[in-house]
């Protein structure tokens, strides 16, 4: 099976959702623990979507189309965050280099859709 999808960055994050009603911060999967988060290109329509996974065991946690005219904001150097249409996404980055890394991953994807 040759995999339309390519991960074009993989980097360890913990992913935290904006719960709009309780104005509040929740950790995905109900679990303070890190994730593996990778952008994947998908190279036949071009497109791009973050995908992370619970290093515990796998649960997918996101997965969230990146499309044209995504505002990606770098909160604070180490907790970046971005909409779709359904959520608000927070990704806890263990360092500045790493958060810095999926950065401009994801802005090489925007700039490529
Ligand atoms: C207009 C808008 O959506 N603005 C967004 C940010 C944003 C800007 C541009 C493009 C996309 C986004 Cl998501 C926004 O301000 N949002 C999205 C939902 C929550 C929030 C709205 C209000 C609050 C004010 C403080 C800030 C926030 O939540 N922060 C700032 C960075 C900080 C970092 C980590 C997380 C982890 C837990 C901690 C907390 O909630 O206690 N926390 C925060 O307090 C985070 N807030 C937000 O990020």
């Amino acid at each position: 099976y040759i995999s339309m999808e390519h991960p074009v960055c993989n980097i360890t994050a913990s992913v935290m959702i904006y719960d709009n009603p309780e104005k509040k911060w929740v950790h995905a999967g109900n679990s303070n623990s890190l994730s593996r988060v990778q952008i994947y290109h998908h190279t036949q329509n071009n497109s791009y979507r973050v995908v992370g996974r619970l290093k515990a065991d796998q649960t997918v946690v996101i997965n969230s189309a990146i499309l044209k005219g995504l505002k990606y904001n770098q909160a604070t150097p180490t907790f970046h965050q971005w909409r779709d249409s359904r959520q608000v996404y927070g990704l806890n980055f263990q360092s500045e280099e790493d958060a810095q890394s999926f950065a401009s991953a994801m802005m090489s994807a925007l700039e490529s859709l």
